[in-house]
């Protein structure tokens, strides 16, 4: 049976009232079907290369292309009953429990000989950090801080050590990128705090390759081991953003501000020998012996009297704690805006459509 026009408009408000965002890519086929259904065929100029979100609009609505109103109106209704409040109930449910289990299982804390670990463990992904994981990250810090174990170090499972920020973070987030863009600028500065304010030695064990915030973030840590294998990037002029983590204090602070700019203004991928060599790095180990040389140090460290570290590690790191917060607040600020420019949003379009790898 054809929808009638009753049908349509029930659908209509029936969009309205759901409780749970159905995603860009169903937004945008609601989208084209009503125009379909009401206007008939796509009438209008194609926008420019820079509206990006009129442009997605106008190539979903012409993608229809002589599809009669009538279909259109039947398969928009068809659309929204796939969305109705029993159909999100239960996406709602499985939504929820995949959150769980992606909780659990994207960041791995244990704690033994002294040693709470934190492993990303998204190695699919290459380790890339989602929105929950920042957050997992925050709350496994503020544990770690106050748990019996005298280090905490990271590291990460598989080939990677960890490719930086997931560049869908964005592109996947409910609402539009003026919401995900201040939304992101609060996670990260918090996700920065708890790296500022960590009391107890904290330690990198760089297994792979290092991408992004991976890398700034190592200016906060207070020893650095790297496998041979691993190398050290922060393409944010690529991306069309800016440094974060107070990489843009930090790093000048290590390696000078020739070097940092390199890095950071640059892109310039380091080997782990040279980041050593800039003082990124402690120490780096052929990745045949990385693992067990890391560990049996580590396992010693974990042993020398707790208090007496963190009380040394005050010493070393608490004159420039204010300084820290006030580089990261403005950096967070900084980035909430490029997240925004036309420069960031087209790299991430391009990353998303596999136009580009760095
Ligand atoms: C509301 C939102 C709030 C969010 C909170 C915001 C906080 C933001 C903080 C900081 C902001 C930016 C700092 C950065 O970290 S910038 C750096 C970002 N990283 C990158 O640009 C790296 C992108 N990845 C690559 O260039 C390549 O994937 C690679 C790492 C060089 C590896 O190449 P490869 O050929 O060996 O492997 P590849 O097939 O590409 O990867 C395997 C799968 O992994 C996916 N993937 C890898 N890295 C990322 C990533 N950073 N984001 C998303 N996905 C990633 C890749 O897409 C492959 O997936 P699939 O198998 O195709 O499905």
């Amino acid at each position: 049976m054809r929808a009638s026009q009753q049908d349509f408009e029930n659908a209509m408000n029936q969009v309205k009232l759901l409780k749970q965002d159905p995603g860009n890519q169903v937004k945008l086929k609601l989208y084209a079907l009503y125009k379909q259904a009401t206007d008939g065929p796509c009438n209008m100029p194609k926008p420019g290369v820079f509206d990006l979100v009129n442009k997605a609009k106008w190539e979903a609505w012409n993608s229809l292309g002589s599809l009669p109103k009538e279909t259109a109106r039947q398969n928009y209704v068809d659309l929204v009953s796939s969305l109705s409040p029993s159909a999100e109930a239960s996406s709602q449910g499985k939504h929820e429990a995949d959150e769980k289990a992606q909780k659990s299982k994207d960041i791995v804390v244990t704690s033994e000989d002294g040693i709470t670990k934190i492993v990303l463990n998204r190695p699919t992904k290459k380790n890339a950090l989602t929105f929950e994981m920042y957050q997992d990250i925050i709350l496994a810090l503020k544990n770690a801080s106050t748990d019996n174990s005298a280090i905490t170090v990271f590291t990460g499972t598989g080939d990677y050590y960890c490719s930086g920020n997931d560049l869908t973070n964005f592109t996947s987030a409910a609402g539009g990128m003026e919401e995900a863009a201040s939304k992101g600028a609060v996670v990260l500065r918090e996700f920065v705090n708890s790296f500022i304010d960590f009391p107890k030695p904290l330690v990198a064990v760089v297994n792979g390759p290092a991408v992004g915030i991976a890398v700034t973030l190592l200016g906060l840590f207070d020893a650095v081991y790297a496998s041979d294998k691993a190398t050290f990037h922060t393409p944010f002029s690529h991306l069309g953003q800016s440094p974060e983590a107070c990489s843009s204090y930090t790093f000048p602070k290590i390696m000078g501000s020739a070097k940092a700019t390199e890095m950071l203004l640059f892109g310039k991928k380091l080997t782990a020998r040279e980041a050593w060599a800039q003082g990124l790095v402690s120490e780096v180990f052929p990745d045949s012996t990385f693992e067990k040389e890391v560990w049996t140090r580590l396992k010693g460290y974990a042993k020398l009297p707790p208090n007496s570290m963190r009380i040394s590690k005050e010493l070393i790191r608490n004159n420039e704690k204010e300084k820290l917060h006030a580089v990261n607040a403005e950096e967070c600020t900084t980035l909430k805006a490029k997240w925004l420019s036309e420069e960031c949003i087209n790299a991430i379009m391009n990353f998303v459509s596999r136009k580009a790898k760095l």
